[in-house]
């Protein structure tokens, strides 16, 4: 049972938007002491997350749901008018790249707040954590306050990374509140910190600031992230082209603790839901702003990063000979990282598609994903275990780092594969060991070891 039973006061809360951010919310929420009525437009997801069965996988997630539940504290419905009975309301929807551009698609956000309205009361904070552009705290603001002018808009992005997403939500790095000036902000600053009052009794950093600052931060936290990802990787063809090994040149970065170790892992790249479209719309925004020279280094972090994809498919295709018709090939992962079932983006997934498009014979297999690949790529071949996968392959691309792909056992794999083949796509084997059993290793910015 994880309740901290921390909570003063119990407040009452709506959660509004329940995927991967708003579901870890709201059942974190509950064990922060709150009450919380999750809302979401989606029936099957409310239908499952009133079971205590998550539509997605996340790390003691659907422990902390059951306990939820179980509490009493904690339900989920469809219908917006429950967002009546709470105080506070996070705004929790996706805010995808627009289809066909590079900034954010803000209609569900906006959707959302259209459905909230009607039952904002005097005194309610609704507050912001999806992922927006800056100005949009501040055009959200009007809208509310045209309807309820006693209601107040706080912004408060989320850092939290899938996978860790319930740790992060109740330990976070630092808070940051994006709230008005005056009397109104200290008090829905007030509010927040009783919300989190246990990180905040923890001592983590709580930074209250304005609008434009708090959604600034996110944007730059990601994109930062985003670019030393790219930075690593660029240093990875340098090693390729000179015999360098990227890996050692990492680790000697990291010992500098103005770089440090952490997202300098090099390899196939980033994906996911979040970096890639963050810095498209980032950059688009600045565009809008006429600040657009300024992150036009964003374009080509993007750049290094899809490059990535491509490198690896070169290195299959010539570990096939240039004639991959026919080869039977591996694809150890398909979620964007591990400890996520999440596709969104997925790099392996997209190495996975141009294989198959030129006539291999890819099969992928994943511990937590291969349900969503099976829905949305149903031409995709998969296979529900790992022996199943490698049995008869030529090529195997370790593509997301899942510790049991990390920790397989060379010698023994050996004995069932076609041809011991391997690319580490991830760069997370050490060579020497799976040379040292008799395979052809390979890897990106390895190009010394
Ligand atoms: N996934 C992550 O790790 C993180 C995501 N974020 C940000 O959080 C936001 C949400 O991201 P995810 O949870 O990954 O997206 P998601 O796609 O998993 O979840 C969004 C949810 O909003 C629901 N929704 C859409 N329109 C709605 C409406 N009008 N009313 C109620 N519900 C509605 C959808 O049905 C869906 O369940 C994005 O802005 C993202 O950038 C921020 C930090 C971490
Ligand atoms: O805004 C968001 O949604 C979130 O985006 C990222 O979190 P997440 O996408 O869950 O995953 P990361 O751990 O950041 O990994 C992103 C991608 O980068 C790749 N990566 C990560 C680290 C690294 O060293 N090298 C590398 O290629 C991963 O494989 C993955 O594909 C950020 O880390 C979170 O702080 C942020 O809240």
């Amino acid at each position: 049972m994880i309740n901290f039973d921390g909570a003063d006061d119990d407040l009452v809360l709506s959660v509004i938007g329940c995927g991967y951010l708003g579901a870890v919310h709201a059942a974190s929420m509950v064990a922060l002491g709150h009450t919380v009525v999750g809302i979401d437009v989606d029936r099957a997801k409310i239908t499952g997350l009133g079971r205590a069965r998550p539509p997605l996988y996340e790390p003691r997630l659907a422990e902390l749901l059951s306990d939820g539940l179980g509490s009493g504290r904690l339900r989920f419905t469809t219908d917006p008018a429950a967002a009546h009975g709470a105080t506070v309301h996070f705004l929790c929807v996706g805010t995808p790249q627009q289809p066909g551009g590079a900034a954010a698609d803000l209609r569900h956000l906006d959707a959302a707040v259209t459905a909230l309205l009607p039952y904002l009361k005097p005194g309610d904070l609704v507050v912001g954590k999806s992922t927006v552009p800056v100005g949009t705290a501040a055009r959200l603001r009007a809208r509310i306050r045209s309807v309820e002018p006693a209601a107040e808009l706080a912004w408060n992005p989320e850092f939290l990374r899938e996978g860790h997403a319930v740790a992060d939500t109740l330990a976070p790095d630092r808070i940051v509140y994006g709230v008005p000036g005056g009397p109104a902000g200290i008090a829905a600053a007030d509010l927040l910190n009783r919300i989190y009052a246990k990180a905040v009794a923890d001592g983590t950093p709580v930074i209250s600031t304005d609008y434009a600052t708090a959604e600034l931060t996110k944007a730059a936290a990601n994109a930062f992230l985003a670019t030393k990802i790219s930075f690593i990787n660029a240093m990875a063809d340098l090693c390729d082209a000179t015999g360098g090994d990227v890996v050692r040149l990492a680790d000697a970065l990291g010992h500098d603790r103005r770089i440090g170790r952490q997202f300098l892992g090099a390899g196939l790249g980033f994906g996911g839901g979040c970096l890639p479209k963050d810095i498209r719309a980032f950059l688009a925004r600045a565009e809008e702003l006429g600040a657009g020279a300024s992150l036009a280094f964003l374009r080509e972090v993007d750049a290094i990063n899809l490059h990535r994809r491509a490198r690896l498919v070169e290195l299959a295709l010539a570990a096939c000979g240039g004639a991959p018709a026919g080869k039977r090939i591996a694809v150890l992962g398909a979620a964007f990282k591990p400890g996520s079932d999440d596709i969104r983006d997925s790099p392996a997934l997209e190495v996975a598609e141009r294989l198959a498009s030129v006539g291999a014979d890819v099969v992928i297999t994943d511990p937590r994903a291969l349900d969503r690949v099976v829905e949305t790529r149903p031409h995709l071949a998969v296979a529900c275990t790992l022996d199943e996968a490698i049995g008869g392959a030529e090529l195997i691309l370790l593509l997301t780092e899942w510790p049991e792909y990390v920790e397989l056992d060379p010698v023994a794999l050996r004995e069932v594969v076609d041809r011991a083949v391997i690319i580490d796509g991830r760069n997370a084997l050490d060579p020497a060991r799976w040379r040292a059993a008799g395979w052809s290793y390979r890897a990106l910015g390895r190009g010394g070891s």
